[in-house]
């Protein structure tokens, strides 16, 4: 099945244009990062993807279009996405937050109790996203990273195929960032990963492929090594990290 294909996405605020006709593909199994200077058009890139911003042109996910869903819809068709923030309940705990996302805790009482038997599937994305062993901490008490990886978790509860990731390494720790890398590789053996990133070590380090983005345009698109070399990709974007690398 085919992946992501963007055609002459445009999103427009009023009069102001954030993105202004780009095309995308995503192949399956990727792990693809779209980088740009601040304001190139990213976030809304993804939130036109996912319903959050009303846009023009044709976007499609497999055999299915996603411009005009609405954001439940459009999640309901495997395509998932976290915010900078992560939205995860604090007070609940880690199995908790992932039976509710699996729709697995339909009743209140059955969130208070402590489960005995674990659905497979949690138990799964559990081990997954690394988070087992503090199964019944409060997500509140998580460090940064481990919230991250809860989001990521729900995400696979919820049988998300493609992963829209904004900015997952943003505030995290060196060992944090190792992590969310290797996580990134185990997502990608079954499913489909957007990245937005600022952090030029962490793209270098497990980018396969990425998108540049410039004023709401597509500026370059390859390997890391080629998005590197093109100077216009220098001249507006990575002049400055590659001088610094
Ligand atoms: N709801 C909105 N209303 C008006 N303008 C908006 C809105 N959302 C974004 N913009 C503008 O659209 C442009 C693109 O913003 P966007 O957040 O997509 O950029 P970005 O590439 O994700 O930047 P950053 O790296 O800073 O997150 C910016 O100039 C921003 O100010």
């Amino acid at each position: 099945m085919s992946g992501l294909s963007v055609r002459d996405l445009r999103v427009v605020f009023d009069g102001f244009v954030a993105v202004d006709g780009v095309d995308l593909d995503v192949p399956r199994g990727d792990v693809r990062f779209i980088i740009g200077p601040n304001g190139a058009g990213k976030t809304t890139l993804v939130d036109a993807i996912t319903g959050l911003a009303r846009a023009t042109g044709k976007v499609t996910w497999g055999d299915h279009d996603l411009l005009g869903r609405k954001v439940h819809r459009i999640a309901r068709l495997g395509v998932g996405r976290t915010f900078q923030t992560a939205t995860v309940f604090e007070e609940l705990t880690v199995l908790q937050n992932l039976d509710i996302a699996a729709g697995w805790a339909r009743r209140p009482l059955t969130l208070l109790r402590r489960r005995k038997a674990v659905p497979p599937e949690v138990e799964k994305a559990m081990e997954t996203v690394r988070l087992s062993a503090v199964r019944d901490r409060p997500a509140g008490t998580l460090a940064h990273g481990q919230k991250q990886w809860l989001e990521i978790g729900m995400l696979l509860v919820q049988n998300a195929e493609l992963f829209l990731l904004d900015e997952p390494v943003a505030g995290m720790s060196h060992d944090e960032r190792d992590a969310t890398g290797e996580l990134l590789g185990r997502l990608s053996e079954d499913h489909t990963v957007v990245v937005i990133e600022h952090d030029m070590d962490f793209l270098r380090r497990f980018a396969r492929t990425v998108t540049v983005m410039h004023a709401g345009r597509k500026l370059a698109e390859g390997s890391v090594a080629e998005v590197q070399a093109n100077p216009r990709v220098q001249e507006v974007y990575l002049g400055h990290a590659v001088q610094e690398a």
